[in-house]
């Protein structure tokens, strides 16, 4: 028996394929509902942790009241270079743009995530950070990765598991964080909820 015991109802509050894909890799059955919320309308103060919290819960807030009796996971991750915002490029030039401001050079990304479970009034929020650094970038590998349309719904327009792999050096901290969801940390808190459980397994054998 190698399936999770699913306790709770979960539900997803994200239109990323990412995410999705992240939380079935860890053994989660789960509905996706895309939430409403607008992030062009939040402002960048240059406060990570709180611009990732806010938008994180107002995703999972969003999709909460329609499914009070669901645990509702939201997040939002961001690139931040030197204190800017990267966010999804808009044109080819903002991808430019952004691509050639991390060549060569280390960022960080933040995933902030949230946990909802209205008839439990359960609020949880959690911020995870990973620095990556990458190599520096010519001037056509950045005319080719632009032109593959990889960045444009991509956080600092790459896409780390993607063709974008290879701009990576070195990754310091959660790789799930940097694809759009820390899995340890979201799992850690399923588990310690009961959200979600382990199978009994048999006596571990002593040699
Ligand atoms: C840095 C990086 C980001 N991304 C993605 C993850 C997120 O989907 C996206 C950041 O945008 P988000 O606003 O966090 O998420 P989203 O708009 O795609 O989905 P939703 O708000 O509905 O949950 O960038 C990658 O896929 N790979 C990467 O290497």
């Amino acid at each position: 028996m190698t399936t999770l015991i699913q306790n709770g109802l979960l539900v997803l509050a994200s239109a990323s394929p990412r995410r999705k894909y992240l939380l079935e890799q860890a053994g989660l059955s789960f509905t996706v509902q895309e939430s409403s919320v607008d992030e062009a309308a939040e402002p960048w103060t240059g406060n990570p942790e709180k611009y990732t919290t806010t938008l994180a819960l107002a995703k999972a807030n969003d999709v909460a009241v329609a499914r009070p009796d669901s645990w509702v996971v939201g997040a939002d991750t961001i690139v931040v270079m030197d204190g800017d915002l990267l966010g999804k490029p808009d044109s080819v030039a903002d991808a430019r743009r952004m691509l050639g401001r991390l060549s060569g050079a280390t960022h960080r990304v933040y995933t902030g995530f949230a946990v909802v479970c209205r008839n439990r009034d359960h609020v949880y929020t959690e911020v995870v950070e990973s620095q990556v650094t990458f190599k520096p970038l010519f001037n056509d590998e950045i005319e080719w990765y632009v032109s593959t349309r990889e960045p444009y719904d991509k956080a600092g327009a790459y896409a780390i598991q993607g063709l974008g792999t290879f701009f990576i050096q070195s990754v310091n901290g959660s790789y799930t964080n940097v694809v759009g969801l820390p899995v340890c940390e979201v799992m850690t808190h399923l588990l310690a909820h009961k959200v979600v459980g382990l199978p009994r397994t048999g006596k571990l054998q002593s040699t």
